[in-house]
């Protein structure tokens, strides 16, 4: 996807108890950081794993860019710590929450936004665990209201995107956008890939 004009690969760990489905792990990142080689790609690794902590080092290691936890199993001091140990190991930090979950929360993802601890939040347009499901609209709400409140946050939606979703996500507020069936189904992905770009510099 790189060669079809991807900025990033959205790379989906997940562990069969936070989410019912089981993927892939840090020795899968190494090895396609190997093959991707001197392209020195973006790897945007979402965790949607009980216990993110264990996973940062090795993740580290393999050559990920940055690590995206949930809030949902994480939060408060240990969320904090988390962020600062992400970040001590070279890499950025974000959290994510799922539709359900507020970012007003004691300890939640205001908090450490305001703390300046983490470079992006993950609004999940699904409930984590699978590709290929319906984007839920409501999270746009709380997209523009993070937006709102923070004018220069990387602010990434992931679930359902595809180029028609796409700009409720950017007028909401999203800049960076996840698309998973949308891509790797379509017959000309760098299309596809232009147009979620276009929709975000239409809104920008
Ligand atoms: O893993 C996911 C949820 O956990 C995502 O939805 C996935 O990254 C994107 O898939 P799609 O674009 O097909 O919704």
């Amino acid at each position: 996807m790189l060669d079809e004009g991807a900025d990033w690969l959205h790379v989906d760990i997940m562990d069969g108890h936070f989410v019912p489905n089981l993927t892939i792990g840090p020795p899968v990142v190494a090895d396609l950081a190997k093959r991707v080689g001197p392209r020195d790609a973006f790897f945007d690794c979402h965790l949607s794993v009980s216990n993110p902590a264990t996973l940062v080092p090795a993740l580290a290691a393999a050559g990920a860019s940055s690590v995206t936890f949930h809030i949902e199993v994480v939060s408060g001091t240990a969320a904090e710590e988390l962020c600062k140990t992400i970040r001590s190991l070279g890499m950025r930090a974000a959290v994510a929450c799922k539709p359900s979950t507020p970012c007003d929360e004691d300890g939640g993802v205001y908090e450490l936004v305001d703390a300046g601890l983490v470079d992006m939040v993950l609004c999940l347009s699904v409930e984590p665990g699978f590709g290929g499901q319906k984007f839920n609209p409501a999270v746009c709400d709380k997209v523009s209201a993070l937006r709102a409140r923070y004018p220069d946050l990387d602010i990434q939606m992931d679930g359902g995107v595809n180029p028609s979703t796409a700009e409720l996500c950017a007028r909401a507020g999203a800049n960076v956008l996840v698309a998973g069936s949308a891509v790797f189904g379509a017959a000309n992905p760098a299309q596809v890939i232009s147009q979620l770009r276009q929709s975000i510099l239409n809104a920008s």
